[in-house]
């Protein structure tokens, strides 16, 4: 399902205006990362897509709804959003609780609730702590009920805010397998994040934002390459395009894949 953010503006009522003149369209089945320093208006943009928020000026459009015509309730059923702190998300006194809350709230019957529910915990590891409470869980692991619980609505959109923080080696390979596997089935990904290696493997397009505004919009390739964009956005390249010009290449690979592939024309 795609989504666009039509000149959105929010100010809030401290006055701070958090996100200034957004514009993106993003289609069906992409894959989107949003980076850019601490305060740069990501989490605010992003929360307009479940109506959290809703734009002080412009629109948002899931679909074939404007979010201003549309309650959260009837949003959830099409953007699943997982929050960066999983403790504002998860209630439940147990982690199967948590995950089957949305998909029985949305209506579905008991077998694809069921199979919802095993699928999401199977992606994000958790199927052997379906009856544990989250609070006996690390907090890597509440945030992957978390994410399973919005795995678990089967939404057309699901947004990521900083889904790899705090998360070890094979958390961030789960994440990235759960963030391919959605992109198979079509559905949209947006993702906000500090981790640009995470971001170059699996994010056909970047948003790089500073100061409420989007500053560069492009594959990873291009907007990594922009040395003012990664300046005022306070972002910086992936590990390997780092490496790669402390190596003296010309060339910035940003995946282990091209790095692996440049390798040879290096060979003295
Ligand atoms: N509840 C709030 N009330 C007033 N101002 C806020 C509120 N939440 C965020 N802000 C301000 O809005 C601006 C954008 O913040 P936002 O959290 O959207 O940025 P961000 O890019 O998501 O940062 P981070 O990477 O730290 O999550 C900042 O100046 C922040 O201080």
């Amino acid at each position: 399902m795609d989504v666009r953010f039509t000149e959105v503006g929010y100010t809030y009522a401290s006055g701070v205006e958090a996100v200034k003149g957004v514009t993106l369209e993003i289609p069906s089945g992409q894959r989107l990362a949003i980076v850019g320093q601490n305060g740069a208006g990501k989490t605010t943009l992003v929360r307009h897509l479940n109506g959290i928020f809703q734009p002080t000026t412009g629109t948002v459009e899931i679909g074939d709804w404007v979010t201003k015509g549309h309650t959260i309730a009837e949003l959830s059923a099409r953007v699943g959003y997982v929050f960066q702190n999983p403790d504002e998300q998860l209630f439940a006194r147990r982690v199967i609780d948590d995950v089957a809350f949305g998909p029985k709230n949305l209506g579905f019957d008991q077998e694809r609730a069921d199979a919802a529910v095993a699928a999401a915990l199977e992606a994000t590891g958790l199927s052997g702590e379906a009856e544990t409470h989250p609070h006996h869980l690390s907090l890597s692991e509440r945030k992957r009920v978390a994410l399973a619980a919005v795995l678990a609505m089967e939404t057309p959109v699901v947004v990521l805010d900083e889904p790899t923080t705090g998360q070890d080696e094979r958390g961030v390979r789960m994440i990235a397998a759960i963030v391919a596997q959605l992109h198979s089935e079509g559905r949209t990904v947006i993702a906000i994040t500090h981790d640009m290696d995470f971001c170059a493997e699996n994010f056909e397009r970047v948003v790089a934002m500073a100061q409420g505004e989007v500053q560069a919009d492009d594959t990873p390739s291009v907007v990594f390459a922009l040395p003012d964009v990664l300046e005022k956005s306070r972002v910086e390249a992936p590990q390997l395009a780092r490496l790669a010009d402390a190596l003296g290449w010309a060339e910035r690979p940003l995946t282990i894949g091209s790095f692996v592939d440049a390798l040879p024309a290096h060979r003295a």
